[in-house]
């Protein structure tokens, strides 16, 4: 039986990239079990690490700096193999030549700020100097040679014509490495399932559902976000189309590659393991 007190608090992250895994989450059959907190990736990240919600969308990033604490779901994620669209490096000279350059960093973000020092300093040899800033491009760019924005400031600032260069930072990645990045994942803290598996595994079956719909007629999720953020239904469908749910073999290699590049550097300080939530009692490992 539910109670109030295992009522599970799950985060939803704040941006249009998440929509269809949110679109048509079966609510009504959830009755007042869950709750919805919505959040920027770095709120949810902070959220899931302090307990104070039990399951979240986070930045895979953060997943690797609490990954003690946490199984991830399969089958859900926000990957690509290439171009994303909305992890934009805006910039005003070459990538090459801002080696030594200054670069604004958003708030929002984990994974796709690692990336971009993972890509400074593995693929072009280079330590730009960062600054944390709220995603706003006029604000970033007098100050900086260029400027990370995710989501939908991302996808806001690519639709002006500034005169800057931009670089898709899945584009880079998959060039570079050959391999999928998956930017966002759902994690459980342990403790949750240990408490609620029934409830867990309801939840994920609502979600792996709202995504299959979704992705099956993507009407709904164009036109909401037509309306709600602006463009056109022709963005809306490239967009959601090169977007990637799914979370497994493929997507695995690429974070863990990730991952393996991120603890070389130094930005997190364990090698880590992909821990996959498979059912109710056990919890594979992958190496
Ligand atoms: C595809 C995206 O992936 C995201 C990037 C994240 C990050 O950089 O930490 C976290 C979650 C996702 O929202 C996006 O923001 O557009």
């Amino acid at each position: 039986m539910t109670t109030t007190e295992n009522k599970l608090r799950i985060g939803r992250i704040d941006f249009t990239n998440v929509w269809p895994v949110f679109h048509h989450f079966p609510m009504h059959a959830m009755g007042n079990s869950i709750e919805f907190v919505k959040q920027v990736p770095t709120g949810l990240n902070r959220a899931l690490a302090a307990g104070e919600i039990d399951m979240s969308a986070i930045s895979s990033f953060a997943y690797g700096e609490s990954f003690q604490d946490y199984v991830l779901l399969p089958d859900l994620s926000v990957s690509a193999l290439g171009p994303v669209n909305s992890l934009l490096l805006f910039h005003k000279k070459p990538i090459e030549e801002l080696r030594n350059g200054r670069i604004a960093l958003p708030t929002t973000s984990a994974t796709t700020n690692n990336l971009l020092k993972i890509i400074m300093e593995k693929k072009y040899g280079g330590k730009p100097a960062y600054t944390y800033a709220r995603p706003d491009l006029d604000e970033m760019m007098p100050e900086h040679d260029g400027a990370l924005l995710i989501g939908d400031h991302a996808i806001k600032a690519s639709w002006l014509d500034n005169g800057y260069i931009v670089t898709d930072l899945g584009q880079e990645w998959k060039d570079w490495t050959g391999r999928w990045m998956s930017f966002a994942v759902w994690a459980v803290r342990k403790s949750t399932i240990e408490r609620s598996p029934e409830l867990v595994k309801k939840v994920w079956d609502g979600f792996v559902e709202s995504k299959r719909k979704s992705l099956q007629d993507l009407t709904g999720v164009v036109s909401e976000a037509v309306r709600t953020i602006g463009g056109t239904e022709t963005y809306w469908h490239h967009y959601f189309s090169h977007l990637c749910y799914e979370f497994g073999p493929d997507q695995w290699s690429g974070l863990e590659l990730y991952y393996q590049y991120a603890w070389e550097l130094g930005f997190l300080p364990e090698q880590v393991p992909i821990q996959i939530w498979s059912d109710i009692t056990r919890v594979r490992v992958t190496e």
